[in-house]
């Protein structure tokens, strides 16, 4: 693994958490404005290559919704579990973020809708977006929908969809349809090909948004107000595959994305990267030493810069703090 100049590199926390938090398939992760880990996951529901028919409609629907927490808070030094909610609500949990107010937004791919949850621990519907079990294209529908964004000056929701439309689409704070950029866009220029826009990250310093387009391997970044295209970053190192990103305003702002494997052809390392936004440099790549990423499928990073990694095939969250600090704890 890399290291950057000063010689920092993420290493695993691997007493974390102190105790097991009987995960399912992990496929979002949220920070609170507290610096609280909030935890989306399958419990005992998978995606599997029978979860849909081949017009995306969600197969296992008799099944019900899955009936575990499937959204837990926890503490982000102990791992103890401060709130758990996201009970028989969801059948395919995939994206997760909070809001300004500490609200909770969230992506069902078998429902292909959007949520905005009051974070009190009490799943208060505050707005729902998207027809239930229902996939489509139009202002009204999402076709398994990946993640949300919300910016915190205005209040806009952004959602990456998704597996089956290949589009970011814009919301006001009320859940208005404001535009749309990608598949199906009207204005030539906001044609962005994308292949699974599958996590998205909200740069506040900068008023861009950034899109983890999986399959193309690469990231994509947008002025937010206008989705005007701003800049890709592509890298070979990433296998073809960049399943999700976080966004540092500290230190000028930093990038940090996993990779997965590609569905045909080599499988590049599977690995977490710090990459200095400006420059496109990478200045770290990590990796666990206690266990090893199967489908790392979301990733978020602290104020102070620890990074957690949620694994949708391990089904379990990792930990990572920079290498110095690794040491003093040793100590
Ligand atoms: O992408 C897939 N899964 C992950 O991203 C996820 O679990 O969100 C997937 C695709 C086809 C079949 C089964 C799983």
């Amino acid at each position: 693994a890399q290291r950057d100049q000063q010689g920092a590199h993420l290493v695993e926390v691997s007493d974390w958490p102190e105790a097991d938090l009987q995960l399912g398939q992990v496929s979002g992760l949220a920070l609170n404005s507290n610096g609280d880990l909030v935890i989306f996951h399958r419990g005992d529901h998978i995606w599997g290559i029978d979860s849909f028919n081949m017009n995306a409609i969600y197969q296992l629907r008799d099944q019900g919704p899955i009936q575990q927490s499937t959204i837990l808070l926890v503490d982000s030094v102990k791992g103890k579990v401060l709130k758990a909610s996201g009970k028989n609500m969801f059948y395919l949990p995939h994206g997760i973020t909070t809001d300004h107010d500490d609200n909770y937004w969230v992506t069902d791919v078998a429902l292909h809708q959007v949520f905005k949850l009051s974070g009190n621990g009490k799943d208060q519907q505050l707005l729902v977006l998207g027809e239930a079990f229902e996939p489509g294209s139009d202002k009204k529908h999402f076709c398994q929908p990946t993640d949300v964004a919300v910016d915190p000056v205005t209040g806009n929701v952004y959602v990456s969809d998704g597996y089956c439309n290949s589009r970011i689409l814009q919301f006001s704070p009320e859940g208005k349809y404001i535009s749309h950029w990608g598949a199906g866009s009207s204005d030539r220029k906001r044609r962005v090909p994308f292949r699974i826009p599958h996590s998205l990250t909200f740069l506040p310093d900068k008023r861009e948004l950034c899109v983890a387009d999986r399959d193309n391997g690469r990231i994509q970044c947008f002025m937010a107000d206008t989705g005007e295209f701003v800049k890709e970053i592509k890298k070979d190192v990433f296998g073809g595959e960049v399943f999700a990103i976080a966004y540092s305003p500290a230190q000028g702002g930093l990038l940090y994305a996993v990779n997965g494997e590609p569905p045909y052809g080599q499988a590049a390392p599977l690995q977490g990267f710090v990459i200095n936004y400006s420059s496109k440099e990478i200045l770290d790549s990590f990796s666990p030493d206690t266990q090893v990423f199967k489908l790392p499928h979301d990733i978020v990073v602290t104020a102070d810069g620890t990074v957690f990694v949620g694994d949708a095939a391990a089904d379990s969250v990792m930990k990572f703090i920079q290498s110095a600090k690794a040491e003093h704890r040793s100590v």
